[in-house]
């Protein structure tokens, strides 16, 4: 059978050192429309694996915390703290082991950790069950410096095998329930967390991987990032996602005696013809494939069989505008199209506006979207020996606009 969980979270500190608000101590203070507290408590009721939420609170909080919880105030057993954390945390532990079913593993958290995840409670619930205890830890990556009342350094603490502690950190609970009754008893109350005390008491505490962002807020600043955080992920979420997808295409037709090439759309004299699908303009040929690719639409000859006597000769605008009607059907709009012409004869260069104009008509882009360049192929291979052409376009589309 599973063990049971149960998670005490202590928010019963009076949030000295973030200094006073009228909205009362840190935990009660409104970060991203709602209290700190209330972030917290969402994070542990939301979690399939916690069956009893502990709350303790300062004596003098009710009022702030029916007001920072509402209806959920009722469904955790709210507990009243003491004057130092470790003491709080006792009081969480003595109610739950007076409670009828005590847990077999509990979680300590501070309140004041709203960023704590999913991910990591389950690492902790998992290394509790099967070490004892378990705490999220973090790697200091700041260089550790030990200095004097002045703030003269007296050390460079080696910070390798050193890492920051965080919550939740979870027991078996009569394991901790022990320990923290010896360290009352020792009258020890300078524990900062109950990894310590369990420490202490010589119980194993193994490390899980924790999170940089489940920061404790503390100061002040620390209440104003934490905020601002959760600003700008509400802001992310409204954001729209912006699909912008990118298809290429790549042709090549062989070139045979002849007394024009027609290219981008233009009819080019020359003492060769391209030969093969239609009138053989590679460069629509490929814009075309690359407009398809936008959407996955698959390639010109699967819209145009070659073997199709319909196509025999055909102006090869059709292709890139039903490539377009594709495009826009499925929700899309071009941003772009560039096509590369790679070709020892004709010159492309007196022919290149006309070139950008014709793909601008047939894709309703404006003429500083559509760009025709053309290179030789430094007289090497089939495109150096003059045998074909071959030519090479790219597209960029915006799917989804206002979804
Ligand atoms: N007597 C206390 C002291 C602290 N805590 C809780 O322990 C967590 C971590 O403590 P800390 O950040 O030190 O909070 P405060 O004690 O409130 O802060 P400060 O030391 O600045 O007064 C907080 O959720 C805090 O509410 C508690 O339940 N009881
Ligand atoms: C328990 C704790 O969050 C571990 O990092 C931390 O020690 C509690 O805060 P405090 O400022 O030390 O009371």
């Amino acid at each position: 059978m599973a063990e049971s969980v149960a998670a005490i979270l202590v928010a019963a500190g009076r949030g000295e050192r973030a200094g006073h608000s009228t909205e009362g101590p840190k935990q009660y203070r409104t970060i991203g429309g709602r209290a700190v507290l209330a972030h917290t408590l969402a994070l542990f009721r939301s979690h399939p694996r916690i069956e009893t939420i502990v709350l303790v609170i300062h004596a003098d909080d009710h009022a702030l915390c029916e007001r920072a919880l509402g209806k959920e105030a009722a469904r955790v057993h709210l507990v009243t703290g003491g004057a130092e954390r470790q003491i709080s945390v006792r009081r969480g532990l003595e109610f739950l082991r007076a409670s009828d079913r005590p847990p077999g593993i509990v979680l300590i958290h501070d309140a004041v950790r709203p960023f704590a995840d999913h991910a990591t409670v389950d690492r902790v619930i998992a290394a509790a069950i099967a070490h004892g205890g378990a705490i999220p830890a973090v790697p200091i990556a700041d260089t550790i410096k030990r200095a004097t009342s002045d703030l003269s350094i007296a050390e460079t603490v080696p910070r390798s095998g050193l890492y920051g502690a965080q919550t939740p950190q979870g027991f078996r609970f009569a394991a901790i329930v022990g320990a923290h009754e010896a360290a009352a008893g020792s009258g020890r109350s300078d524990f900062t967390d109950d990894a310590s005390i369990a420490e202490w008491a010589g119980a194993r505490v193994v490390l899980v991987e924790g999170a940089a962002g489940n920061v404790k807020l503390t100061t002040r600043e620390d209440i104003a990032a934490a905020d601002e955080r959760l600003a700008n992920e509400k802001l992310k979420e409204k954001l729209p996602v912006i699909d912008v997808r990118t298809g290429n295409g790549y042709d090549v037709h062989r070139l045979v005696p002849g007394d024009h090439v027609t290219l981008c759309g233009i009819k080019i004299a020359h003492d060769q013809r391209l030969d093969g699908h239609s009138d053989a303009d590679v460069g629509l040929h490929a814009l075309t494939d690359a407009l398809l690719a936008t959407c996955g639409a698959g390639d010109i000859g699967d819209h145009f069989p070659p073997s199709d006597p319909q196509w025999k000769g055909a102006a090869s605008h059709i292709f890139v505008e039903e490539a377009v009607r594709i495009v826009a059907a499925k929700g899309g709009r071009i941003m772009n199209a560039d096509i590369s012409l790679i070709c020892e004869a004709p010159k492309i260069a007196p022919h290149r506006e006309a070139m950008r104009q014709a793909i601008a008509t047939m894709t309703g882009l404006s003429l500083d979207r559509v760009s025709v360049k053309a290179t030789t192929n430094e007289t090497i291979g089939f495109v150096g020996r003059r045998e074909g052409i071959a030519a090479i376009a790219t597209a960029s589309v915006v799917y989804g606009e206002g979804k």
